[in-house]
């Protein structure tokens, strides 16, 4: 049969692509179904397109910084057009490469949904298929509240005509906090809403507060423990009601709420698949309640993040094809959040480890960077250490610095092995950098 496949992925995002690929390096006949763009979030509108708004907004921080090591005249315009062009070709160029990437396998365009056990419809073509691989993704949650067809999400904001002079963003998680600062840099006046005791909400305490601190030194208004309840189009934008009732007017309003598997469209009940609260479960080989039906990426009960799922569609592949004794270990997953001075994270928070008891102890280190020597402006780094106390393991670094995400992820295959404090304090380090701060603790 021309339309039977050892192995059909659903969905063309990071974990999709990733299982495809190893499933056709191992040999197999794959197919890989698509009703959007290949590259899916991360590619087209995620981290990609995020990081380089981050890079161009970073220029404005760096222009602030260099007229005290001796630029005259450093400020310049910025062109948003021009920018956003440039960002969709650089989109493109790697979408195409991720096209050329899939030799090999075919693409179905279209949406899928599960006809039977083994049979998809794929658009208008149906395939047969040994084993299914759901990579689907997710999309932004928005709430139920009057006016929110008003509201922008994370994937409008690379297509505006205009940035807004002034815009209420709504959560205080990843992409909330991300954006603040990126419309920040770039002009606008930010009001950043979360429902918490302070932003994103799971971190090490230490970081909640000293990020509220860097967006306040910014001057970006941080409300704490508020909630959005309504949305009303005004002649000139918006007015943004408070729960409380505090009520701001805006150009615009950003949600970053969180996000929800992209479920609804698959007829997942025709295949007896198991969701715990709108998420796919799956053991730690990707596998469903389903013996041949994987799945990867945002839409399972996992880590949303893109490595997280590269690694699991990858293990999943073999789960299927090849190493049958492969697992994710979701032990040591690092992540950052995109911010100038960076903010990275590895391990137990304080908080979590108290929480599970743990004896601890805390080792903490701040200091200037050597960028901010000559400027005017300060800036507190630090770095925290969660040490579990009986054997000295480290249990946990959390970093607030320039480069943090590069300094934490180098540590993780130490960590992985269970690096000690004392090891971490006996290494000779390279002067001057951020680095060699996390051996003076
Ligand atoms: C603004 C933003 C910034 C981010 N920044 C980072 C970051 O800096 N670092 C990081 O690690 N992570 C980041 N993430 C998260 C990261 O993008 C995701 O964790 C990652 O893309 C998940 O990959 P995935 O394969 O699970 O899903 P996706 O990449 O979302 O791919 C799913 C694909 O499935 C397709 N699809 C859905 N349903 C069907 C169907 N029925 N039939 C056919 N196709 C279907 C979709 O069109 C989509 O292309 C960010 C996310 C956002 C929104
Ligand atoms: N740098 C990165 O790695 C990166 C960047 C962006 C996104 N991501 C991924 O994308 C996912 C989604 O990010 P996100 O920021 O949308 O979600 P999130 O879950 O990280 O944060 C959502 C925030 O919204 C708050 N909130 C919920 N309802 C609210 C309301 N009605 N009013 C005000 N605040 C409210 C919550 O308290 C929470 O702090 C993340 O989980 C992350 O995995 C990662």
């Amino acid at each position: 049969m021309n339309d039977a496949y050892d192995l059909v992925v659903i969905g063309a995002g990071s974990g999709g692509l990733a299982a495809a690929r190893r499933a056709h390096q191992l040999g197999k006949r794959v197919a890989i179904a698509e009703q959007e763009a290949i590259g899916g979030t991360c590619v087209n509108r995620g981290c990609i397109p995020t990081k380089l708004m981050i890079h161009a907004a970073d220029f404005a921080k760096q222009q602030d910084l260099a007229s005290s090591y001796g630029w005259v005249n450093p400020e310049g315009l910025f062109d948003w057009p021009a920018f956003k062009d440039a960002l969709h070709a650089h989109v493109e160029s790697l979408r195409q490469r991720q096209i050329q990437d899939l030799e090999g396998i075919d693409i179905l365009r279209g949406q899928a949904t599960f006809l039977e056990a083994h049979r998809l419809q794929v658009g208008d073509q149906i395939v047969y298929a040994r084993y299914v691989l759901i990579a689907v993704g997710a999309h932004p949650r928005l709430p139920e509240i009057e006016g929110i067809e008003y509201a922008l999400t994370s994937r409008d904001l690379f297509d505006l005509d205009q940035l807004p002079q002034s815009v209420l963003v709504a959560g205080g998680g990843y992409i909330g906090v991300e954006f603040s600062q990126i419309l920040h840099r770039l002009g606008s006046q930010v009001l950043l809403v979360d429902t918490e005791p302070h932003v994103l909400d799971g971190f090490d305490l230490d970081l909640q507060t000293g990020v509220e601190q860097i967006l306040a030194a910014d001057g970006i208004q941080v409300l704490d423990q508020a909630r959005l309840s309504r949305l009303e189009k005004t002649r000139t934008g918006l007015v943004a009601t408070l729960a409380d009732g505090r009520s701001f007017s805006v150009d615009q309003v950003l949600c970053a709420l969180g996000r929800l598997s992209n479920l609804q469209n698959l007829a997942l009940d025709r295949v007896a698949v198991s969701t715990d609260q709108g998420k796919i479960v799956v053991d730690p080989q990707g596998r469903t309640t389903v013996d041949h039906i994987f799945a990867v990426g945002d839409c399972t009960t996992q880590l949303r993040l893109t490595p997280v799922a590269k690694a699991e569609g990858e293990v999943a592949a073999e789960a299927m094809f090849g190493d049958r004794s492969v697992q994710v270990n979701y032990r040591w997953v690092p992540s950052a959040v995109f911010i100038h001075p960076e903010v990275a994270t590895v391990g137990l928070s304080e908080e979590e480890a108290r929480q599970e008891q743990q004896e601890i102890d805390i080792h903490y280190n701040s200091f200037s960077p050597l960028e901010y020597a000559l400027s005017d402006e300060s800036l507190e780094a630090f770095i925290k250490v969660v040490v579990h106390r009986p054997d000295q393991m480290i249990l946990g670094v959390h970093l607030i610095a320039p480069r943090a995400a590069d300094v934490i992820q180098a540590l993780v295959p130490g960590l992985r092995k269970g690096l000690t404090i004392s090891e971490l304090q006996n290494t000779i380090g390279i002067h001057p950098s951020v680095g060699e701060e996390l051996f003076a603790l």
